[in-house]
């Protein structure tokens, strides 16, 4: 009988204890992201003058937001940039938008593309901007994801983050503003949840790099190996800042967090992307499957509720409840410190999306620990653990009649 009562009090202190710790990151986070994030871009003329950016854009595929994203770093407010666009086949319809839409209408703007890419690794964004990394003349490299916008003063924001030991200055995944209920539901996810770890991750120092909007130091990526030493991973994110800052380097968070603003938006696409995210970091950092569902809402407001029943003999139910209420007031609190001021929706659809993304969040970590494969464009791949990745070929449709 003793060793039942104790297994019961044993989890039920672990729960307590983790359910203590994620108020303290709601707390850290919230605190953090309200200094840290949306600073005024100074703009007064630097003593030494800035350094030269090559941005390295990998497009795969033309979607309805495409082009005003890409315009958006044709008027970048920098001294001295390039823009390199990748596109990995010349079917590809980016081909024609770059070449006869952006390019004549921006002759001042020094860009150039680079078709077909370059196979180093399993990777398809690395080999896709291999050519234009061995190109590059500037000494920081911004490779910044498809659909990403840039306000006018987000490279200045960001290279001004890029004091002498730093090596990696990134932007916090976020979204631009847009309408119906997948664009809410994102807004939410990437607001709340996400901004939450991230936050909270990088405050205590934990590598949180998510490589859609990174700038990084040359010189210090060629001391880890160059991009083409990450081509086996396919978060090669993660593995380029591990491998930096095990070199001493620093990094930082840009104040003015990532836009993405893809033109096709839907909860499926973006469920999608959440569970091939959650695939990789289960392979890359193991721990992560039993950790993240700890940081979920619903299922650690579960599990507290049960233990302080046991615990403290509080009831479950409205322990449930006000634990769900303050996450979700809390929640409101750092998306409105992201987002700078308030969401593009009213109160209600911020309920109903946060009640959304509450609710799916555990079964898209389910669905990602039960399924090993990802999809990825148009590729498919399997995982080691450790995160090296291993395309699939495939199948083989066989005609023969056996
Ligand atoms: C008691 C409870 C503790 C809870 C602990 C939760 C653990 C999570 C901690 C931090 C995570 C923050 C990371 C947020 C980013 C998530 C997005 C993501 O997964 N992105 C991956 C994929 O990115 C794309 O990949 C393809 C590439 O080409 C694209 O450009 C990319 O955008 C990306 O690879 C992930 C990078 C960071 C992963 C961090 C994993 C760290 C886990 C550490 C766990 C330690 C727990 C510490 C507890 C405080
Ligand atoms: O086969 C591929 C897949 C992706 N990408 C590029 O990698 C970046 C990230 O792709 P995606 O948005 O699909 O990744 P996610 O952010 O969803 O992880 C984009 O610029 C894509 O154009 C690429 O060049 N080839």
């Amino acid at each position: 009988m003793m060793p039942m009562v104790y297994t019961v009090y044993g989890f039920a202190i672990f729960f307590m204890i983790a359910w203590i710790v994620l108020w303290v990151i709601h707390i850290m986070a919230l605190s953090y992201s309200k200094w840290k994030l949306h600073r005024t871009v100074d703009r007064s003329p630097p003593e030494q003058p800035y350094p030269g950016v090559s941005i390295l854009k990998p497009l795969t595929g033309v979607d309805p937001n495409l082009l005003s994203n890409l315009e958006t770093f044709f008027t970048l407010d920098y001294p001295t940039y390039e823009i390199l666009f990748c596109v990995e086949s010349e079917k590809d319809p980016a081909v024609m938008l770059v070449k006869y839409s952006l390019l004549p209408k921006y002759p001042n703007v020094d860009a150039r593309l680079f078709v077909g890419g370059m196979r180093v690794g399993v990777n398809p964004k690395i080999n896709n901007m291999h050519p234009a990394y061995l190109a590059a003349k500037y000494p920081l490299i911004l490779v910044s994801d498809a659909g990403i916008r840039m306000r006018e003063d987000s490279l200045l924001d960001m290279v001004q983050h890029m004091r002498e030991d730093v090596a990696i200055v990134h932007q916090m995944p976020f979204v631009s503003d847009a309408e119906g209920f997948a664009a809410v539901y994102e807004k939410v996810y990437f607001g709340t949840a996400q901004a939450r770890m991230y936050m909270g991750a990088d405050f205590l120092g934990i590598n949180c790099h998510v490589g859609m909007s990174s700038l990084v130091r040359r010189c210090a990526l060629e001391e880890a190996g160059g991009l083409a030493a990450f081509a086996d991973y396919l978060a090669e994110d993660f593995f380029m800042a591990k491998e930096v800052l095990a070199r001493g380097w620093k990094m930082r968070v840009a104040s003015l967090p990532a836009l993405q603003n893809c033109g096709s938006r839907s909860v499926g696409a973006l469920q999608a992307r959440l569970k091939r995210w959650a695939r990789l970091r289960i392979a890359m950092v193991p721990t992560t499957a039993l950790l993240e569902p700890l940081s979920e809402c619903l299922p650690l407001g579960a599990g507290a509720a049960w233990a302080a029943g046991q615990l403290f003999g509080a009831e479950p139910l409205p322990f449930f409840l006000v634990h769900v209420l303050v996450w979700f007031l809390s929640d409101w609190l750092m998306l409105r410190s992201v987002q700078n001021g308030s969401p593009p929706f009213t109160k209600v659809q911020f309920l109903v999306g946060w009640a959304w993304s509450e609710c799916c969040a555990p079964f898209v970590l389910a669905t990602a620990l039960l399924n090993p494969e990802i999809s990825w464009r148009t590729r498919c791949y399997r995982l080691d653990w450790g995160g090296r990745a291993h395309e699939l070929k495939p199948p083989i449709l066989n005609t023969q009649k056996l």
